[in-house]
């Protein structure tokens, strides 16, 4: 089958890893089940993706569907300082995205690719506005967990008291959820977060919140069992997790990392089963340097072998370039490794590891339990600090190193060393490897053919396929070429019958 017979959707992203990571994984799943997906971000990223994975110009095939790309300028010079200030760059990417998104997909329609939906994920809520303006149906990919999105919409509508600047430390009781203490809340929610952007960024898509008719989540029916029935009541999710799953394309190369991984697997495959520790902060979180100190100290104290993520900051974004201390390396010999990027998903599958110390990001959590492995919670901000709860307390595949940022507090290496040795070896290690392997079921039996985040996809995938008749039966008439015109905006929530 040609691709121009395909239904067609369009994903906008926001340009982070962790956010790109989740959208272009449920693109592949999408393009399995038979759609045309193209991606989008901005072509600052999209030049780093290029360059570190093997994105081309064309069309790639993902099992019945296809795949492709097209970036789009974000209006400031290649080495513009004021992309790394979000409080600049999240409403420039809106005011071009506004005006360029829209021509994208007039585009895509002249040459024969009308769009039927558009899928954003959170921090740039105006995609939802674009789609509504064009008379386009719409759904969001929430890239947390269901417990996270459940502690936003209750600080959002005002359900329950958060901390406040009068009341810091209260905890707060959500339905279905153990209780938060309040640095267990998700971060951005303080009243002293250092990130009010990404407070803002988030209660913006709150506000858009009845625009897209389904909200897409990476996580699946049997983790986050309570909280996901609850919520479906309220809001119209669908859960689709772990989305780095994809059974039916299991062999798709398509990837989204900004830097090309290191090569670590040969490493990994001389050593003993389940003898390294796999250390990661993901793409955003940095240490700092006597933090980072007391992490290495801890780690070559404890005699375990480790992997260790130590990625270079960028040259605007005002972190300190760390060291590993003076001869660390040489002590740690063999024994470990330092890279810049890893392939995290190969890794974690990886027999030799044994556990993770994770800033607990939502996907590497995800990870981490579909991988079957133990993790260190080293939560610092945002919903890390809830998924370091979780990790911890309610699926219990964790041990907990640190309670984040806000705390400021050094953790030794006598503590480092503690969790890494509680973490590998004895009961409390068998346990919770016991219980990730749990997890590790339960995912594979979710995204598995019938499984509660196959289905979902699926209905999601004949939704989009129902309203794509819907949407070219009133925006146009399909033309000769196979050109289908766009609808005139919303007039009254109704779609306006172009005649
Ligand atoms: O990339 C960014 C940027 C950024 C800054 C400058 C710029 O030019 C472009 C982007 C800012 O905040 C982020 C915050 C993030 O939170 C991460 O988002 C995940 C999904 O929401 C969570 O699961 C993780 O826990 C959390 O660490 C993830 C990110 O990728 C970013
Ligand atoms: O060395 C690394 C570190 C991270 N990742 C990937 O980057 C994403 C990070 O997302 P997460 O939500 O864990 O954290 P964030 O970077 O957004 O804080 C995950 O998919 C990881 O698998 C990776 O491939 N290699």
């Amino acid at each position: 089958m040609g691709s121009e017979a395909l239904v067609h959707v369009l994903l906008v992203s926001f340009p982070g890893q962790g956010h790109v990571n989740p959208l272009l994984r449920l693109g592949k799943r999408l393009a399995s089940k038979g759609l045309l997906v193209t991606f989008t971000t901005p072509e600052s990223i999209g030049k780093a993706m290029r360059k570190a994975s093997n994105i081309g110009e064309e069309l790639s095939p993902v099992g019945d569907g296809f795949i492709r790309f097209e970036f789009f300028e974000d209006g400031w010079d290649e080495d513009e300082i004021r992309r790394q200030d979000l409080d600049q760059y999240l409403p420039q990417l809106e005011k071009v995205g506004k005006v360029l998104i829209p021509e994208m997909i007039r585009r895509n329609a002249e040459q024969g690719r009308p769009i039927s939906c558009l899928i954003n994920n959170p921090f740039i809520p105006w995609v939802s506005d674009v789609a509504d303006s064009l008379g386009l149906p719409s759904a969001m990919l929430w890239v947390q967990s269901c417990a996270c999105f459940t502690s936003y919409y209750y600080y959002y509508h005002g359900l329950v008291p958060f901390p406040s600047e009068t009341a810091m430390e209260i905890d707060v009781q959500l339905p279905c959820m153990p209780l938060l203490k309040h640095d267990e809340v998700p971060s951005f929610l303080y009243p002293t977060t250092p990130y009010p952007f990404l407070r803002r960024a988030i209660m913006g898509q709150y506000k858009n919140l009845d625009k897209p008719f389904c909200i897409l989540m990476d996580t699946f029916q049997e983790l986050e069992h309570e909280i996901i029935e609850y919520m479906s009541k309220i809001s119209p999710i669908k859960t689709v997790g772990p989305l780095f799953k994809n059974p039916k394309a299991p062999n798709a190369t398509v990837k989204g990392d900004f830097m090309k991984a290191d090569d670590c697997v040969g490493w990994l495959d001389s050593k003993p089963a389940s003898s390294i520790v796999y250390v990661s902060f993901g793409s955003v979180v940095y240490l700092k340097q006597d933090q980072w100190d007391e992490i290495a100290y801890g780690l070559l104290n404890s005699g375990v072998n480790f992997l260790w993520v130590m990625k270079p900051p960028h040259k605007d974004s005002g972190y300190e370039v760390l060291k590993m201390p003076e001869g660390f390396l040489e002590k740690a010999g063999d024994r470990g490794k330092v890279v810049q990027w890893s392939p995290q998903e190969q890794v974690l599958a990886h027999p030799s590891v044994a556990c993770f110390v994770t800033h607990c990001g939502w996907n590497s959590t995800m990870e981490a339990l579909t991988s079957g492995m133990p993790v260190v919670a080293f939560p610092q901000w945002g919903d890390q600090v809830t998924d370091a709860k979780y990790l911890v307390d309610v699926f219990k595949v964790g041990v907990r190193m640190c309670r984040g940022e806000a705390e400021n507090k050094l953790i030794t290496r006598d503590v480092v060393e503690q969790c890494l040795r509680e973490a590998t070896s004895g009961p409390k290690a068998e346990e919770m490897k016991q219980n990730a392997m749990k997890w590790s079921a339960a995912a594979e039996a979710a995204v598995a053919e019938g499984g509660s985040s196959d289905r979902n996809i699926q209905a999601f995938v004949d939704e989009v396929k129902r309203r794509s008749l819907e949407v070219l039966a009133v925006s146009g008439k399909s033309t000769a070429n196979g050109v289908a015109e766009l609808g005139e905006p919303k007039v009254n929530g109704e779609l306006k019958v172009v005649s």
